[in-house]
C-alpha cells in the first residue's frame, strides 16, 4: 500500500497579503493558519503513517512541525515538493498572475511540477503526509488525472486541506477536503 496525503500549509502571512513567494524564510503561518493545521492534524491522527515530508519553505515547515508534534512522527525536508518556481512573479500579488499558464509567464512549467512530485512519490515506501503548496499540489493531483494546467483550473486547494492519492493504484481518493471520510479511513487499514 502506498498512500500520500498532500496537505497545503495553513494560512500564511503571504496568503493574507495575497502574495506568492518561493522564498524559504519569509511569510510564517498566521495564528489562524496554526489553528487550521491543528484541526487537520487531529483529523489524520488515527491514520497509519510511515513519515512526514515537507517543502523547505517556512510556512510548510511550520505546518509539518505542528503535525509532527500531533502524530508523533518526525518530518524530513524534500525540495522536490517545494513551492513553484515563480520567476519575475516572486513576492508579487497573485492577481498579477492572471489566467495565462505559468510557463507562458516565465514561471516553472506544469510538467516540471508533475515530474518532481512523481520522483518524490516514487522514492518513498508506505504511507506519507506531504506538506506543500497550492499550485504544486494541484499539479501533482493532475499528474494522476492526466489534466493539463487549464483543465485543472477549477481545482481549489485551500489552506490545510488534504488531498489523498493511492500512488500504487494511481487513484485520487479526495481533493482539497478537510475531513477524513470513511473511504479514506478504510484505505489506511
Ligand atoms: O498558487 C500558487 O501559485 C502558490 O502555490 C500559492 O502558494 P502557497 O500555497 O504557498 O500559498
Amino acid at each position: 500500500m502506498k498512500l500520500a496525503i498532500l496537505i497545503r500549509h495553513g494560512e500564511s502571512e503571504a496568503n493574507v497579503k495575497n502574495l506568492i513567494s518561493e522564498d524559504t524564510e519569509k511569510f510564517p503561518l498566521t495564528l489562524k493558519g496554526r489553528d487550521q493545521v491543528k484541526f487537520t492534524a487531529d483529523q489524520i491522527r488515527a491514520l497509519k503513517f510511515d513519515g512526514i515530508i515537507s517543502s523547505p519553505v517556512l510556512r510548510a515547515r511550520q505546518t509539518a512541525e505542528i503535525i509532527s508534534e500531533h502524530i508523533g512522527i518526525p518530518y524530513v525536508i524534500d525540495s522536490r515538493i517545494r513551492e513553484s518556481g515563480l520567476g519575475d512573479y516572486n513576492n508579487r500579488d497573485i492577481s498579477d498572475v492572471g489566467n495565462m499558464t505559468r510557463s507562458e509567464m516565465g514561471m516553472e512549467s506544469w510538467d516540471s511540477h508533475i515530474r518532481r512530485f512523481m520522483e518524490a512519490f516514487n522514492s518513498y515506501e508506505g504511507n506519507y503526509t506531504m506538506i506543500s503548496h497550492a499550485l504544486p499540489i494541484r499539479a501533482a493531483i493532475s499528474g494522476f488525472l492526466n489534466f493539463n494546467e487549464e483543465e485543472s483550473f477549477g481545482i481549489n486547494i485551500r489552506n490545510a486541506s488534504m488531498s489523498v492519492i493511492d500512488v500504487e493504484k494511481r487513484k485520487v481518493l479526495s481533493i482539497g477536503s478537510f475531513l477524513v471520510t470513511p473511504k479514506i479511513q478504510m484505505a489506511f487499514r
